[in-house]
């Protein structure tokens, strides 16, 4: 279980973003390459973990929530709903601030009606910036969260509800250390 995540993490190469030990990985990054049979074992134990009682979408943050979400969608046949770094203007879109350890943009959500039940994935939980934007568009647009689930969770963090995570991993200046994984 998780055999090829926990190896890859513990294996991957860090860059420094400011004062921020950034890890590069297939999942959170997309590079050096994606191989299937890891987006494949991410993805099963995602369905095997995340409950999926009454949820109509699945809601990712772009960039590196969107592999994921494809799986996912392609999986349990849930529509993904993409939250984008570029606004379209449709009505009712919903602009949200994000701010992360190393980064602060905007993101846009579409495509949510008010009572829609949804799950949220994201690659990696780390300040909680983004997923606490995640979650703050999705009540102005009226949402139920299901369930949220992380592949990578970076250390401790509060989003102010529950949430799952495949992995959990410790990182500095000589890498990443996994720490525990989910069950
Ligand atoms: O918990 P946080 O501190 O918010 O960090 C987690 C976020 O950081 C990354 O997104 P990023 O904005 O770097 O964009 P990307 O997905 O396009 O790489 C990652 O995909 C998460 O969404
Ligand atoms: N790839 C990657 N994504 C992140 N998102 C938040 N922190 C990180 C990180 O250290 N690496």
């Amino acid at each position: 279980m998780f055999k090829k995540l926990v190896s890859s993490l513990e294996s991957c190469p860090m860059v420094q973003r400011g004062d921020y030990h950034y890890f590069i990985h297939p999942v959170s990054d997309g590079v050096p390459i994606v191989e299937p049979a890891l987006l494949r074992e991410v993805a099963v134990e995602m369905v095997r973990v995340l409950d999926f009682t009454g949820v109509k979408k699945i809601v990712v943050a772009e960039a590196m929530g969107i592999h994921i979400g494809v799986a996912l969608s392609l999986i349990t046949d849930i529509p993904l709903c993409i939250v984008r770094k570029r606004n379209y203007d449709l009505p009712g879109e919903v602009a949200l601030h994000q701010s992360t350890g190393y980064s602060k943009g905007e993101l846009y959500l579409n495509g949510i009606e008010a009572g829609d039940r949804v799950i949220i994935v994201d690659d990696v939980l780390s300040t909680g910036g983004t997923m606490k934007a995640l979650l703050e568009g999705l009540a102005i647009a009226g949402a139920e969260v299901q369930d949220v689930l992380v592949v990578i969770k970076r250390g401790e963090c509060d989003i102010g509800r529950p949430y799952k995570a495949l992995v959990e991993i410790e990182v500095d200046e000589s890498g990443v250390h996994v720490k525990d994984t989910f069950f």
